[in-house]
């Protein structure tokens, strides 16, 4: 497949490498200082940039009727109007905040964690992130929807990034940055008498690459907004 990379920094290189690896060419190498020439020509197109250019990429190729896969963080007010406007145009989007295998695991293990923690009492939660000093947001997008399905099932309904103030019903989240951190996330639970710890490291970006790729090629010919579950069929 022809692909457009929307971003080519550390994400958009590494996607480059394992989708040439896979037999696909990549016809448009998108940053700051070009524009979309070329975008039409894409079957996919693969957006890893930064908060403020990602809403312009998707939407350009949306309109340009070039299916869509972002995974670029923190610029999720926007989300509602990037899905109305691929409905508008019968246009094919999918976003994960996480497209590695390994954190969609994750994902299930953390709300099947909260599920059964819902049933006991005296539990605190708390979610903590490290990532790579070069990282413009935190939290990471990924801590935000480990807190989402932590929300979805207890009695928690706010996260705060510390060190802000906690109140009983917010989930705290630390934002560490350690040079060269590709992403490690934890959840714990602690009690009184013990504490219950999950935790997923990537060792580099490569996990994230191969699902940004493999959700690129699922994508094709498909019409809707998704997520890495349609694309892995985990969870409900
Ligand atoms: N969902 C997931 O699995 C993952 C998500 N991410 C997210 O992906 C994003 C990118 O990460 P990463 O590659 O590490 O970041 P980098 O900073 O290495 O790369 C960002 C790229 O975006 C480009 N850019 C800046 N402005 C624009 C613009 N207007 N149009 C197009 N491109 C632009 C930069 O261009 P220039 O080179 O000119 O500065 C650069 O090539 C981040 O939001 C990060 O959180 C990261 C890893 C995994
Ligand atoms: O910026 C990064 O590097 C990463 N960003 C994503 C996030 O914000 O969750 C995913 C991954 O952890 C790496």
């Amino acid at each position: 497949m022809k692909i457009a990379l929307l971003g080519y920094g550390k994400m958009g290189q590494e996607i480059e490498k394992i989708a040439t690896a896979r037999g696909h060419e990549v016809i448009l190498r998108k940053t700051e200082n070009n524009n979309f020439d070329g975008l039409k020509n894409a079957d996919v197109a693969i957006d890893f940039s930064v908060p403020t250019a990602a809403i312009t990429n998707i939407s350009a190729a949306i309109n340009d009727n070039v299916p869509v896969v972002s995974g670029t963080t923190g610029w999720l007010d926007d989300y509602g109007a990037i899905t109305e406007l691929c409905q508008n145009k019968n246009g094919a989007f999918l976003y994960a905040s996480n497209f590695s295998l390994g954190v969609n695991i994750f994902f299930e293990l953390n709300k099947k964690l909260a599920q059964l923690i819902n049933q006991t009492d005296g539990y605190r939660v708390e979610v903590e992130e490290i990532h790579h000093t070069q990282k413009l947001d935190a939290p990471s997008g990924t801590a935000i929807t480990l807190t989402q399905d932590i929300i979805a099932n207890t009695h928690y309904n706010n996260w705060v990034l510390m060190p802000d103030e906690v109140t009983e019903n917010d989930i705290p989240i630390t934002a560490k940055r350690i040079e060269k951190a590709p992403g490690t996330h934890s959840i714990t639970y602690t009690s009184e008498v013990d504490k219950i710890s999950i935790e997923h490291e990537a060792f580099s970006r490569q996990g994230f690459a191969l699902g940004a790729v493999i959700a690129a090629e699922w994508l094709i010919g498909k019409k809707g907004v998704f997520s890495m579950k349609d694309v892995l069929g985990l969870g409900n």
